[in-house]
């Protein structure tokens, strides 16, 4: 009875005890229900494992017209915005094309990783219709890339989303993933 007692006590432990923040700061704000829609459905999925949330900063204008130079300022001045966003204590993955692919398992055991040597911030950054700024891609820990293909930022948004609760449903040895 003591045993079962103890067994109850290590099976809500992650939960009650160690629960994970886990953030997305985004550039600009979504509009289209379609994206809206999908996002809420697995902010009120992943609500059951961690504290979620989205964060948005404000974009700049960025017309087709635009210099190099220019570009990088939009890049530099988003990029403030979101270390703004950003304390110490949070474990940083930036989005980038050029990062580090993983799998879903391997996504899901790097999470783990984390939460078991302590981190308990998790802070996912999504670039804005020009990326990221050097300054930003400096201050993560570690990139991500989701392929070589370039998606909008808004649906990367929902693919992030929907991949951190697969990485839960995985760590919790949920049916979910196949
Ligand atoms: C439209 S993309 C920006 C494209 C920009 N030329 C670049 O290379 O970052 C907007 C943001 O979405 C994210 N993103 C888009 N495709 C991605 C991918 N395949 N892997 C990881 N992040 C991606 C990145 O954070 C990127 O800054």
């Amino acid at each position: 009875m003591i045993d079962r007692w103890i067994v109850d006590q290590l099976h809500w432990s992650p939960k009650e005890f160690l629960r994970m923040k886990v953030k997305i700061i985004g550039v600009g704000k979504i509009k289209e229900k379609y994206f809206k829609a999908g996002i809420a459905e697995y902010a009120k999925r992943l609500s059951r494992f961690c504290d979620f949330k989205i964060v948005e900063v404000a974009d700049e204008q960025a017309p087709e017209s635009l210099s190099q130079a220019e570009m990088d300022e939009v890049m530099a001045k988003e990029g403030q915005r979101i270390l703004a966003k950003i304390k110490d204590r949070e474990y940083v993955f930036a989005l980038a094309i050029k990062g580090k692919e993983r799998s879903s398992e391997e996504f899901a055991h790097e999470i783990n990783q984390l939460t078991t040597y302590g981190h308990s911030d998790l802070t996912f950054v999504i670039g804005g219709s020009l990326g990221l700024s050097p300054e930003v891609l400096k201050r993560a820990d570690t990139q991500i890339s989701f392929g070589r293909f370039t998606m909008p930022h808004k649906l990367m948004r929902l693919v992030l989303t929907e991949q951190i609760y697969r990485a839960f449903t995985i760590i919790h040895g949920m049916p979910y993933h196949k």
